[in-house]
C-alpha cells in the first residue's frame, strides 16, 4: 500500500484539499451510518420500559428519517468529488504515459508489442486509478466504521460481549488475507495472458484483408479463440479460487452472530444488558460485515494496483537511447552529410545489417540507392531520421556529429516516405497536412501536384475532403503512396527520402513525379531507394548496396560500365520490358 501512496503521492499532494474534503465527508457519512442502530436500540428500551410519549415518538421517527436523507446528500457530494478526482488522475496518468511513449525510440517499440502497450494504458491504468481513489473510501470508511462500531459496542454496550463475539473476526480476516496473497500470483499471470490476448485481437483486426485473401479466417479465428480462451481460463481460475475460499468468512461470521445472540440473552437474563442494547449490538455486528469484506476487496484492488504499477513503471522507467544531449545544437539547413564507416545492428539481432558505410550527400544532390532485397537500404536511410544510434561509426552534418543536434531539428530536415504508408482516419487534405499543419492551401495544392495526386483526387467523391479509413481503406496502393509523398512534400524538406515509394505507380506517373522533383527541388536533396532503375537513372550518384555494404557507387552510366550487380540487374529489367 505504501508502494501505491509513493507512486501517486504527487497526485495526493496536488489534490490535498479535495482529499481533505472527501475525508471529512466520509467520516460524517460514517458516523451517520452508525446512528440509526443506536437510536433504534434506545427507542426499543423506551417502548419496553413503557416510557414512550408522543414527543419521544416524533423525535425518534424524525431522527430515523433525517439520517438517511443527510447521508444521501453527503454520499452525493462524496461520489461527485471522487468521480472528478478519478477522471483527473486517469487523465494525468494516461497523458504521462503517452508523452513517454512519444519520447521512446524505435528500440523500445522493438521490445514491447502494441497489445501490451495498449493493455498497460487501459486495464493497468484503470487499476491504479481505482486503487488511488477507492483506497480512501475502502480504508478510511471501513476501518473507521469498524473502530467506531467496536468502540460503541465495548464502551457503551457491553465489553465482555464484544470480546466474545468480535474476537473471532480476526480469524476470518486472516483467512481472507491468505487467499489474497495466493491470488496475487494468479492475478499477475492473468495480466500477462490478457496482454497476449489483446495483441492477438489487434493483429487479427489489422490483418483482416490479408487473412481473407489467404482464406486463413478459420485458422486465425482458432488462434484468436485460443488466446481468448486462455484469458478466460486464467480469469475463471481466479474467480473459482475466490468462490471456494470467500464463503469461509460467512461461516466465521455466522459463529460471531450466534455468540452475540447466546451470550447477549445470557447477559439480559442476568440484567447486565437491555433488549434495546442487544438489538443495537447485533445491528452493529451486521454493520461490521460489509466493511470487513470491503477491506478484503480493497486489498484485492491494492494487489491489482501493485502489479499494474509495476507494469506501468516498467514502461515509465525505460529511457530512450536516442535522446537530446543537454548541449544539443539547433540546425535549420545543411550543406553536407557524411556517413563515416557507419555500422548498424538491430537491438535483437546478432549480426549488423549495414557495415562500414561511408559516403557523402551534398545539398541539391539526388542520390539513388539500389540493391537486392534485404540488403539494408531502408536501414541505411533511416539512420538520417535518428531513429537509432549507429552501432559504430558516425554521421556528420556539416562536420558536426548528428548526435550533437536536436533530434527534432534533424527530423524536420527530412521528409520521409516509408515503405508502409500510415494513413489516419481523417480527410485526404488533413492526412497530407500532417506533414506540415501550417501549410497554406497553395502549398498543399503544390504538394498534391508534385506527387501527381491531383488526377486521383478528382475521382474521389468529396475531393480532398474525402475521408480516408484506418490504414487508408478507401485508397488504392498507388494512391496511398502518392498521398504519403504529398505529405512529405508539403513539408518542403531539405532532404526528401522516398523509400521504394514509386513501386506502386505506373511508369508514366513515376516519370511525372521525378520530373516534378527535378523542376521544383533542384536546390534540395532527394534520396530515392528503388528496385526500378528508371527511378534512379538520373540521380547524381547511385549507391549499390549488397549484403549491407556499398559494393559500388557512381552515375548510371559509370555503373553500367562496371561488370557488377547494377549492370546485370539493369539488363534483366530492360530485356524484361
Ligand atoms: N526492425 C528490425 N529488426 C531486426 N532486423 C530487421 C529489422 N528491420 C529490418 N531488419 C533486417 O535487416 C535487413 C535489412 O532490411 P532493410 O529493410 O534495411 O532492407 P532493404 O534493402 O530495404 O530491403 P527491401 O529492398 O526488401 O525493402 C533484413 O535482413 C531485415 O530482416
Amino acid at each position: 500500500m505504501i508502494h501505491i501512496f509513493k507512486k501517486i503521492g504527487w497526485f495526493i499532494k496536488k489534490e490535498w484539499l479535495t482529499y481533505l474534503v472527501l475525508l471529512t465527508v466520509l467520516l460524517a457519512i460514517n458516523i451517520l451510518a452508525l446512528l440509526p442502530a443506536l437510536f433504534l436500540g434506545q427507542a426499543i428500551d423506551v417502548i419496553v420500559n413503557n416510557e414512550l410519549t408522543m414527543h419521544k415518538l416524533i423525535f425518534y421517527v424524525g431522527v430515523l428519517l433525517l439520517i438517511p436523507v443527510t447521508r444521501y446528500l453527503m454520499s452525493y457530494i462524496y461520489n461527485y468529488l471522487m468521480g472528478k478526482l478519478a477522471q483527473k488522475l486517469a487523465y494525468e496518468l494516461r497523458e504521462k504515459y503517452l508523452s513517454h511513449l512519444f519520447e521512446m525510440d524505435l528500440e523500445f517499440y522493438e521490445k514491447y508489442s502494441k497489445g501490451d502497450l495498449i493493455a498497460r494504458a487501459t486495464e493497468h491504468l484503470e487499476n491504479i486509478t481505482v486503487a488511488a481513489t477507492s483506497l480512501l473510501e475502502g480504508l478510511v470508511f471501513n476501518v473507521s466504521t469498524i473502530i467506531l462500531a467496536i468502540g460503541i459496542m465495548s464502551v457503551s454496550i457491553h465489553l465482555r460481549l464484544t470480546l466474545i463475539s468480535v474476537t473471532i473476526m480476526p480469524i476470518g480476516l486472516t483467512i481472507l488475507n491468505l487467499i489474497r496473497q495466493k491470488k496475487r500470483r494468479y492475478v499477475k499471470k492473468h495480466q500477462e495472458i490478457y496482454s497476449q490476448m489483446a495483441e492477438k485481437v489487434l493483429e487479427t483486426t489489422e490483418g483482416q484483408k490479408t487473412l481473407r485473401a489467404y482464406v486463413e479466417e478459420d485458422n486465425d479465428l482458432e488462434k484468436t479463440n485460443d488466446a481468448i480462451k486462455a484469458d478466460i481460463k486464467s480469469w475463471s481460475y481466479i474467480v473459482k479460487y475466490e468462490n471456494w475460499f470467500n464463503p469461509l468468512f460467512e461461516v466465521v461470521y455466522g459463529i460471531s452472530y450466534s455468540l452475540a445472540f447466546v451470550f447477549g440473552v445470557y447477559f439480559i437474563i442476568n440484567q447486565q444488558l437491555t433488549v434495546g442494547l442487544l438489538v443495537t449490538f447485533i445491528a452493529y455486528i451486521g454493520q461490521l460485515y460489509s466493511p470487513i469484506i470491503s477491506i478484503s476487496t480493497v486489498f484485492t484492488q491494492i494487489n491489482n494496483a501493485v502489479t499494474s504499477i509495476d507494469r506501468y513503471d516498467e514502461i515509465m522507467n525505460e529511457v530512450p537511447k536516442v535522446k537530446n544531449d543537454e548541449t544539443a545544437q539547433n540546425i535549420i539547413h545543411f550543406n553536407t552529410i557524411t556517413f563515416d564507416n557507419v555500422t548498424y545492428k538491430y537491438p535483437f539481432d546478432k549480426q549488423p545489417v549495414i557495415k562500414d558505410i561511408s559516403f557523402s550527400i551534398k545539398k541539391g544532390q539526388t542520390i539513388g540507392i539500389v540493391g537486392p532485397t534485404g540488403a539494408g537500404k531502408s536501414t541505411l536511410i533511416r539512420q538520417l531520421l535518428r531513429q537509432f544510434n549507429t552501432t559504430s561509426g558516425n554521421i556528420y552534418i556539416d562536420d558536426v556529429n548528428i548526435k550533437q543536434y536536436r533530434i527534432e531539428d534533424v527530423r524536420k530536415l527530412v521528409g520521409y516516405v516509408p515503405q508502409e504508408h500510415t494513413l489516419f482516419r481523417k480527410p485526404v487534405d488533413k492526412n497530407i497536412l500532417m506533414g506540415n499543419p501550417m501549410a497554406s492551401t497553395l502549398e498543399l495544392e503544390r504538394a498534391i501536384l508534385m506527387a501527381d495526386f491531383r488526377k486521383d483526387i478528382n475521382y474521389l467523391n468529396q475531393g480532398v475532403h474525402t475521408m480516408v479509413g484506418e490504414s487508408g481503406m478507401t485508397l488504392s496502393g498507388g494512391q496511398k503512396q502518392r498521398l504519403s509523398i504529398a505529405r512529405a512534400l508539403v513539408k518542403n524538406p531539405d532532404i526528401l527520402i522516398l523509400d521504394d515509394s514509386l513501386s506502386a505507380v505506373d511508369a508514366k506517373t513515376e516519370a511525372n513525379i521525378l520530373e516534378q522533383l527535378r523542376l521544383n527541388r533542384s536546390e534540395q536533396t532527394n534520396i530515392i531507394v528503388a528496385h526500378r532503375f528508371s527511378a534512379v537513372r538520373d540521380a547524381d550518384i547511385i549507391l549499390v548496396l549488397e549484403n549491407g555494404r556499398i559494393s559500388s557507387k557512381g552515375t548510371h552510366e559509370e555503373l553500367l560500365r562496371e561488370d557488377g550487380w547494377y549492370k546485370k540487374q539493369y539488363i534483366q529489367q530492360v530485356t524484361m520490358v
